[in-house]
């Protein structure tokens, strides 16, 4: 038996379905779940002292690129919209390989986990020089974050009407070949499962009609989870009135996009009938605030949907488009986001924080993770808030209202895998060599 008894937290916010918050109280942890919270409690074995810091569910990130690492900043796309900065990116990334695909998920990885987050999603789109989908997931494995890769795919180049140049396009039956292979290697299916894959066609401007639908029904047949860009900006919408003749709400529903096994990123420009079609088939969105800002897409109607009965969770999106990946920092600015297009009560701290946790395990159908209750893994994240950034702060909303963007203690399945603001399971200096060597390699 494995315990550890997380004691004496100034706040402890469940995210249960009561939205317990407890003070001065305490986690214990036994076998990777949750076994108790409360005052007083006992263990045998390992005590992590809690005083002065905030407890929370560990955050969930619904949407990630983490190859793009690799790219932030990239001088060509730091001022384009989205389809001229997709242009000027492809060419690098055809040149990526296994290596910058496990390097840089992993610096994408790590960085999520110092913000707070325990589950993370990602969608790798493109496999160029031999690159595959199990680059992505070792990288997490030695990391020991919980993981949901999905096998992302880009089929429509350039030549055919599509935006991706036509080297970095595969044939379809070679990806869904590729996506049966990747689903019964690695997708798990169990409770608290560390890894289960989902399928992702990249975007309704970078794969046909053909394989959206046959993703869909692979999906279902595989029982695994569907995943794809959609409604992220005008540019978007006006490709899919041109190339399909319907908005992209039309486009998903027709092909079997729709339904509670399904989460679509962005959806920054859906309207009022798409949000109510993603309410009642319980559609999920990922909602990546940041790059929203970043590439100038707009502010996606998180209030409406949220009203509407969408599932809402985040993400951070590709650090080709964020620059970051801090998830807490995207928390904080999903709710002032909101604030800016609907006023100063259109989004409180607690809200945020409830989308970023509970919200993103109920969007990737994990009701094992995202609140801290008996009997649910045990992925925690604990913050330090006895610091600079929250002195003086009168409640624990200053997690999001001030800070810190770091956390002190991270848990995943029980295993600690941040002590003192520094990754434990990995070697993270060699980690940002490793990245430095392959970008001087890139950049040459
Ligand atoms: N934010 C992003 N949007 C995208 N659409 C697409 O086809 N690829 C991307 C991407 O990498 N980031």
């Amino acid at each position: 038996m494995r315990e550890t008894l997380i004691r004496n937290a100034d706040h402890i916010l469940t995210m249960d379905d009561d939205r317990r918050e407890l003070r001065g109280a305490d986690v214990l942890i036994r076998d990777g779940q949750i076994a108790a919270i409360g005052h007083g409690l006992v263990t045998r074995g390992e005590v992590v002292e809690a005083r002065g810091c905030v407890v929370t569910p560990g955050l969930v990130n619904t949407h990630h690129h983490l190859y793009q690492t690799l790219t932030r900043a990239v001088p060509g796309g730091q001022d384009a919209l989205l389809f001229g900065w997709l242009k000027t990116l492809y060419p690098i990334w055809a040149r990526f390989g296994p290596e910058e695909m496990f390097t840089s998920a992993q610096i994408g990885l790590a960085e999520l986990a110092l913000s707070g987050c325990t589950l993370s999603s990602d969608h790798l789109y493109l496999y160029p020089n031999g690159a595959r989908l199990e680059d992505t997931i070792h990288a997490a494995g030695e990391l020991g974050l919980r993981f949901h890769p999905t096998r992302g795919a880009m089929s429509i180049g350039e030549s055919a009407g599509g935006l991706p140049p036509d080297s970095l396009v595969e044939h379809e039956a070679d990806i869904l070949n590729d996506c049966i292979r990747v689903v019964d290697a690695f997708h798990d299916a169990s409770d608290g499962s560390m890894c289960r894959v989902g399928i992702a066609p990249c975007s309704p401007f970078s794969v046909s009609r053909e394989l959206m639908r046959d993703a869909a029904l692979l999906a279902r047949d595989k029982g695994v989870m569907l995943h794809t860009h959609l409604a992220e900006n005008d540019e978007d919408i006006a490709y899919s009135l041109e190339k399909f003749g319907c908005r992209p709400g039309q486009y998903a529903e027709d092909l079997g996009w729709t339904g509670a096994d399904v989460w679509h990123a962005h959806c920054v420009k859906l309207d009022g009938q798409e949000i109510d079609l993603f309410a009642k088939t319980r559609t999920g969105v990922a909602h990546c605030p940041c790059s929203n800002c970043r590439l100038g897409s707009g502010i996606a109607p998180v209030r409406t949907m949220r009203d509407a009965g969408v599932k809402v969770a985040l993400g951070v999106d590709g650090s080709a488009s964020n620059d970051a990946g801090n998830l807490i920092a995207e928390a904080r600015q999903a709710m002032l986001l909101q604030r800016v297009s609907k006023g100063a009560d259109a989004m409180s701290a607690r809200e945020a924080l409830e989308i970023a946790t509970r919200g993103g395990a109920e969007v990737l159908n994990r009701p094992d993770c995202g609140q801290i209750a008996p009997g649910k893994r045990a992925d925690i994240a604990i913050w330090d808030v006895s610091g600079l950034e929250s002195a003086g702060s009168w409640d624990p909303a200053a997690l999001l209202l001030a800070g810190p963007m770091k956390v002190r203690y991270l848990y995943v399945e029980g295993r600690q895998i941040v002590r003192d603001g520094q990754i434990t399971t990995i070697d993270v200096e060699a980690l940002i060599a490793r990245q430095a060597r392959l970008l001087s390699g890139l950049m040459a």
